[in-house]
Parts: structure tokens; C-alpha cells; sequence
């Protein structure tokens, strides 16, 4: 199996950095999520190399939805990342880290009064989603007296090679405003007292390994601004968002590397700025690239049994890591006590929760396993832990960071009384 560099196999364990998986399981338990801090800032500096070897002026605003951990927040916020919000939680955590207001955007395409009085009350610029949000944020700008920084999200109806539920930007999708409707929102925008249009923002969906439909949703950017131009908007900023794939089966899938994204966005970018003659900073909202493969998911195989098919029946289940189910993903998977041993059997690992479709990896061919070995599920830093639940009332597992030697929780092991703390007895039952 091919592993990237921060993972490797030493006298027969899985190490991800300087540690072993198997002490790290020992020490804090399984199930456990283990990121590696020094991977997400090697990630964040090729991927920031890559655009602003075509031009400076590039902003990276980590997707925050992919992982919110404070310390996730922090190490980016460090390499001089800004974020990609999409709630008001979000928000909150990222300046909460440290980060500026104003190197936040305020995404969503149903906000509540609420998140537009927030975005108001802490400066920071909102993506908007509809001519009706544009009304809204007027009215509440004007009652705290502020203007607001705005774009609008485009939906540029661009097809992209994906999971159907996570491609965001064909035309029936429910973010944004159709191209050809862009430029009456903003001459909606420039008309209200409030409301500063400044940007312009897009994102067409998340897992894609071809950079073509990239290079065409910036084409439409482009016609975007040029059309706005003319109607007298000051563009400061083009949002592309995120999207950019990774390759979670390593042997096969053929992904691009940010220099091959940076090489298809950027010069039709620079050639429709050079031809506007105009100087926008250049932002993109990466999720997944930044954080998917710095982190594994430890497990323990609670039991071995063979029915039709051979399972491993282990501790994390959709609970903790849902993309299987959720979107048929594919995650590698090792034995991390067992590195090195022959493949022998195809397992499906099967997680704890009463339903069906809670397998985690199908049809597997690994070592032989049996109760107490450990298993790694890889690249799960993106869209995991961030979307994991309490279903069937299992507290959510630990998370911890590494930084070279050093080992720490980045949150704590949930416990029985996590689950009902936000509980209340109804009166009539008291
Ligand atoms: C508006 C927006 N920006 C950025 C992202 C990040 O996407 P990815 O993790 O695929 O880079 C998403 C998620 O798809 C999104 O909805
Ligand atoms: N949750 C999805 C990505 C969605 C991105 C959010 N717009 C995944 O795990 O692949």
C-alpha cells in the first residue's frame, strides 16, 4: 500500500510522525483520531506555493466545516490562513483561535437574523445567497449603524465529476444565484444604504480530481466581472472556493496536485484581470486538501467473525467516521499492529451501530485479525470527527494532535454523562 510520508511502518507498527499507532492507542484509547500538525502545515504551504507562484495577492481560508477544532484553527491561523465559515458556531471558534474578522467569510445559503446580527456585530464580510439575505443583512446593518462587506455566491451551473450530494454548483443546486441573475444583485447591492458589494464568490462542490470544471467556473468569475465592472463595482476579492480532491485510493486514483490546479485556475484568472484591468486578490476555500490526510482513526477489532462475509467487528462505526455510509467513500485501511504482516483475507470492518450500512471498509484484503488488534482508517481529518454523532448514545471519541515528540488531546473523550447533561426531565415526569 502506498502511505504518504508522515505515516510508516517500523518494526511491524503503523507510526504516524514520530509515534507509534499502537502506544497512542494504548495511552489514550480507541476510538481515537490522531492528526499529525506538522502534515497540515506542509499541506497549507504547498497549496499556498503553488497559487501565489502565479500571483501574490492569494488568500487561503481554510474550510472550517472539514475539522473545527480550536487547535485545527490555530495551526492554520499561524500560517497566516483566514476561514471559510459557514455558521455562526464557526464563527465564533475561529476568532475564538485567534483569527481576524477580517480574514473570515461569513458563507450559508439559509443564514438566520441571528448569524446576519453576528457577521453585523463582529465585521466580518457574508457570502450572499439571495436577493432576500440582501435585505435582511441591509436592515440589520442599518440598525447597528455599520455597512457590511459583501459578495453574492454564483452558481455558475458547472457539472462536476462527484458525489452527486456534495456537488454544490449545478443549476438545480440550492446555493447561490443563477449566473444570469448576478448582476441584478448587485445592482440591488449597490443601491442598499448598508451593504458594500466587494467580492465575488463561488464554490462548485468538494472531492473533484479534474481541474477542468475549475478552469470554467473561473471563466464564469471572470464574465461575472466583467459585467459588474461595468455597472461600477470595486471588486476587492474573486472567491473560487474549495473542492480540490484528494486520493483516498492511493494506487488508482489519479488526483491533481495543487501545482496542476494552480496551473489551470490561475492563468485563465490572471489573462481575465490582466484584459479587466483589474487586481482582486485571489481567494480560495480549501477544506479537505488542507486536513483529510493528516489524520488517521484508531480502532480495535472487538471481534472477528465469518458468516458470508469475514468481519471485523470494530469500536468506531458511522458514528465517528460516516462518509462510508453517507457517500460510499473509500478509506484505506491497515492493521497498525500488524504493518508488515501478509495480507490473507478480505474483511469487511464493521462498526458498532445497529444498522446495516454501518461498515466502515468493504471487502478488504489485510492481515489476519483477530480481538484487540488495531486498525487505521487513513486520510480521515476531513469530514469526520466534523460530522460525527452521538447515535445510539456512544460519547464521541478523544482527539489528539502531535507536534513532533509531543502528543496532546485536542478534545476529550466524551462520557455517559456528556449525553445527558443537555437533557431535562419534562415537570410532569419529575
Ligand atoms: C462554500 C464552501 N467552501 C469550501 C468548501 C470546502 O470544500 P473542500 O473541503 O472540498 O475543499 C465547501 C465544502 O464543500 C463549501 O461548501
Ligand atoms: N461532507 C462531504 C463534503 C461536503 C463538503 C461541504 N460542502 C464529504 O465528506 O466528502
Amino acid at each position: 500500500m502506498i502511505l504518504p510520508p508522515h505515516l510508516t511502518v517500523r518494526g511491524g507498527h503503523l507510526h504516524i510522525g514520530e509515534h507509534d499507532t499502537v502506544d497512542l492507542a494504548e495511552r489514550f484509547g480507541t476510538p481515537l483520531y490522531v492528526t499529525e500538525e506538522r502534515r497540515i502545515r506542509e499541506n497549507f504551504r504547498r497549496l499556498s506555493a503553488a497559487l501565489t507562484a502565479h500571483y501574490p495577492k492569494v488568500r487561503v481560508l481554510y474550510a472550517a466545516k472539514a475539522n473545527g477544532n480550536l487547535a485545527i484553527f490555530r495551526t492554520l491561523a499561524s500560517m497566516g490562513a483566514g476561514v471559510d465559515v459557514f455558521s455562526a458556531g464557526e464563527l465564533t471558534l475561529a476568532l475564538a483561535a485567534g483569527m481576524r474578522p477580517e480574514s473570515l467569510l461569513f458563507n450559508g445559503s439559509s443564514k438566520s437574523p441571528s448569524d446576519l446580527a453576528l457577521a453585523v456585530e463582529k465585521g466580518v464580510r457574508v457570502s450572499v445567497d439571495s436577493l432576500d439575505e440582501l435585505r435582511q443583512l441591509n436592515a440589520a446593518a442599518g440598525e447597528a449603524g455599520k455597512t457590511v462587506d459583501i459578495a453574492f455566491r454564483v452558481n455558475p451551473a458547472i457539472d462536476v465529476p462527484t458525489h452527486p450530494k456534495i456537488a454544490t454548483g449545478l443549476a438545480t443546486s440550492k446555493f447561490g444565484i443563477p449566473a444570469g441573475e448576478i448582476l441584478d444583485a448587485y445592482r440591488h447591492a449597490l443601491a442598499a444604504e448598508h451593504i458594500n458589494p466587494v467580492g465575488i464568490h463561488c464554490h462548485i462542490g468538494s472531492q473533484i480530481l479534474d481541474v477542468e470544471p475549475f478552469a470554467r467556473e473561473v471563466e464564469v468569475l471572470i464574465g461575472v466581472a466583467r459585467d459588474l465592472i461595468e455597472i461600477g463595482v470595486d471588486l476587492s476579492f474573486i472567491d473560487i472556493g474549495g473542492g480540490l480532491g484528494i486520493p483516498y485510493r492511493r494506487e488508482t486514483d489519479r488526483a491533481p496536485a495543487p501545482e496542476d490546479y494552480a496551473g489551470a485556475v490561475m492563468p485563465v484568472f490572471l489573462k481575465g484581470i490582466h484584459e479587466l484591468g483589474i487586481e482582486p486578490e485571489l481567494w480560495v476555500e480549501p477544506g479537505r486538501w488542507l486536513v483529510a490526510d493528516s489524520t488517521i482513526l484508531l480502532s480495535r477489532v472487538n471481534s472477528v467473525k465469518t458468516a458470508h462475509t469475514t468481519f471485523a467487528n470494530v469500536d468506531a462505526g458511522f458514528n465517528l467516521l460516516v462518509r462510508p455510509t453517507m457517500y460510499d467513500s473509500y478509506h484505506e485501511v491497515v492493521a497498525a499492529n500488524k504493518a508488515d504482516a501478509p495480507a490473507v483475507r478480505e474483511y469487511s470492518i464493521a462498526g458498532p451501530i445497529c444498522e446495516t450500512g454501518d461498515i466502515l471498509a468493504k471487502d478488504r484484503m489485510l492481515p489476519d485479525l483477530s480481538a484487540g488488534d488495531i486498525i487505521a482508517v487513513l486520510d480521515a481529518g476531513a469530514y469526520g470527527f466534523a460530522m460525527s454523532s452521538q447515535y445510539n448514545s456512544r460519547p464521541r471519541c478523544p482527539e489528539v494532535i502531535l507536534s513532533g515528540e509531543k502528543a496532546a488531546l485536542m478534545r476529550r473523550a466524551e462520557t455517559i454523562d456528556d449525553l445527558t447533561a443537555p437533557m431535562a426531565v419534562p415537570p410532569w415526569q419529575a
